[in-house]
């Protein structure tokens, strides 16, 4: 949704909250309204979880109990009031929360859903069982009216502040969703090899996700606390946790106003079906089952699926707001004096089991140089760029960019440190646009905090800008303006195959790794990639080419070093390459001259 789309749904939304108190017709309706105020708050920090880091939680009710029980110690033993207590309940959530992230770094879908279900089980349990602090199963009774500033906030003071929370904590989610924070979790959850690649924390993105989740069902659940007067165990059960991310699915995943709607309509169904007595558990879900029968991406995902193709929006995006290529990677200066990078690989050895796939391997790609890699298949080539760009470890050997060691590095450091990759097989954001996907490789450019974005400060929107302006300007770079808005996965591949340049350039490496950047391209489009590899070169920028197409190899390449059975066998400009015995022998075994055959 545009800025401007943004800022007329939330004032309808305010408008539709301050009209609320004036339309309910008894107590018993405002407090089922602030009900959804409160589910609302957690199916907002739910959805970036779910809808943005693809990732599932299905203990949110025991993040919800932990905020809650929190709340009710602090405020009826200790007198804490409203702010206090939900300081409190939200880094006490927040911590569990990034607790609840490790296991992600071994396990995902299924496998995180059931440590997700043990954890809401475990607090559930704690509850019950440890009487001392939570009352055991009779609960925390006589919590006291909220305070704020010593102002009891008792009826319509207490919807206000729902309100206000509600509205506060939908701008901070949908304003992040809309930062880098927000690009980095899309970009892991579609492929956290390549974001990984492009220096974005794939660890550290999950957990920021956890932490906003557990964060918004932390504050819901003193809020709930407050609300009710009294928390028992049974309140935060497993099927709540499952009703929580019902309200983020049933509405559409992703978006702000799915996760209102999914958090209202699933607030309010329960209630009205309990006219249906004995069958209301079974109209709810046959309910729930059939619309998202009918409506796979939810209620507002359908709709705004349906918009879009009645209104699809231009496929380009306008080239004249590009920087040029030059601003757009922040070079400055002449080429040659930049003086670019210098790869050193010494001695690299990786093994698996017992096949030797890099046997002491040295490799020197000197400054904007452009370095071919061949071999044959199997030689060893991707294992070394997957070793440099520190996917692999090595089991012995050392190499540097520019005289810092990078070995023992993650791939994400590696990376800000100046290396940038394409892969084999494309690794595109398939759900991003094709702009969005450049966007997001230039993540560890951004010097705005997460305080900025959440508050759309000034330094927020200026960094913001120059990165979409940088990205149209390499997307004008290898020729896609005209498709800058179009999704990613629908791109022909050539057109692929440039995007991922495009967006390991967003980066502005010093050495950019090409892994067979030619297969499957057509001979005109390998001819527009040979000048696009040149004239990456003459800005300044190595580049190590990995490739198959030796008429390419021979065309672009300043030095060309052989790998057979992950050894080198021969390194030197491409015509003594070609001439060397060794090199024909590793190839054709003997018999011809390199272009003939392999061309
Ligand atoms: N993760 C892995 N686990 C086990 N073996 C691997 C792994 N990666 C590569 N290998 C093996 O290491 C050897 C080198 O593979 P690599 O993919 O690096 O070769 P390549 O030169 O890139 O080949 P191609 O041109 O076909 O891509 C092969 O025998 C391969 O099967």
């Amino acid at each position: 949704m545009t800025s401007r789309g943004s800022l007329t749904g939330f004032g309808l939304f305010i408008a539709f909250l301050v009209a609320v108190p004036f339309a309910a017709a008894n107590e018993y309706e405002l407090r089922l309204f602030m009900l959804f105020l409160i589910y609302a708050v957690i199916a907002l920090g739910l959805n970036i979880l779910v809808g943005l880091a693809g990732l599932v939680s299905l203990g949110q009710a025991g993040l919800f109990a932990l905020g809650a029980y929190t709340g009710a110690i602090l405020a009826t033993r200790a007198g804490f009031d409203l702010i206090t207590a939900s300081i409190s309940a939200i880094v006490i959530a927040s911590l569990f929360g990034a607790l609840l992230a490790y296991p992600t770094v071994r396990v995902r879908g299924v496998y995180l859903a059931v440590v997700t279900i043990a954890f809401g089980l475990i607090v559930e349990n704690a509850a019950i069982e440890w009487q001392g602090l939570t009352g055991g199963p009779m609960g925390i009774t006589s919590i006291p009216k909220p305070t704020l500033f010593g102002i009891p906030l008792t009826g319509y003071r207490y919807y206000a502040v729902l309100a206000v929370v509600l509205v506060v904590v939908a701008a901070v989610t949908h304003n992040l969703k809309r930062s880098k924070y927000g690009r980095a979790m899309l970009a892991v959850s579609q492929s956290e090899t390549a974001a990984r690649s492009l220096g974005i924390n794939a660890t550290g993105t999950r957990t920021l996700a956890f932490v906003i989740s557990a964060a918004t069902a932390g504050l819901a659940g003193v809020l709930y606390a407050f609300l009710n007067s009294y928390i028992s165990p049974d309140i935060f059960t497993f099927s709540d946790s499952i009703r929580f991310l019902l309200m983020v699915i049933f509405g559409g995943a992703g978006t702000t106003t799915g996760a209102l709607i999914g958090a209202f309509i699933l607030t309010y169904l329960p209630e009205y079906l309990q006219q249906l007595q004995y069958w209301q558990k079974f109209a709810y879900g046959l309910l729930l089952a059939l619309v998202m029968f009918v409506l796979p991406l939810g209620v507002f995902g359908t709709a705004v699926h349906l918009w879009r193709r009645w209104r699809p929006s231009p496929r380009s995006v306008n080239a004249s707001e590009g920087l040029p290529i030059e601003q757009a990677l922040g070079l400055t200066g002449d080429p040659k004096q930049r003086l670019a990078t210098e790869l050193v690989a010494q001695g690299l050895t990786v093994r698996f089991g017992g096949l030797t796939a890099l046997n002491d391997v040295s490799l020197r790609v000197r400054p904007a140089d452009i370095h071919a890699l061949i071999g044959p298949n199997g030689a060893g080539k991707s294992t070394f760029v997957n070793t440099i760009t520190g996917f692999y470890t090595p089991d012995s050997g050392r190499f540097e960019l520019s005289g810092v060691p990078l070995d023992g590095l993650s791939p994400h450091a590696i990376a800000r440190e100046g290396m940038a990759r394409t892969f084999q097989n494309t690794e595109l954001f398939g759900g991003m646009t094709v702009l969005e996907n450049v966007m997001a490789g230039y993540q560890h450019r951004f010097t705005y905090s997460i305080l900025d974005a959440a508050l759309r400060t000034p330094r927020f929107l200026r960094e913001e800008e120059d990165c979409r302006r940088a990205a149209i300007g390499l997307l004008e770079f290898v020729g896609l303006t005209d498709y800058g808005n179009e999704v990613a996965r629908f791109l022909p591949f050539g057109l692929q195959r440039r995007l991922e340049i495009a967006r390991a350039l967003a980066p502005a490496p010093r050495l950019l790794l090409l892994d067979e950047p030619a297969a499957g391209l057509t001979v005109h489009e390998i001819d527009e990639l040979d000048r696009m590899i040149r004239r990456i070169s003459s800005l300044g920028i190595s580049v190590l080419l990995i490739e198959h197409h030796v008429d390419l190899i021979m065309s672009v390449a300043d030095q060309v070093t052989v790998l057979d059975y992950g050894t080198v066998i021969a390194s030197d400009t491409p015509d003594e390459v070609q001439r060397d015995p060794r090199v024909i022998e590793a190839y054709f075994g003997g018999s011809a001259a390199i272009h003939k055959v392999a061309s």
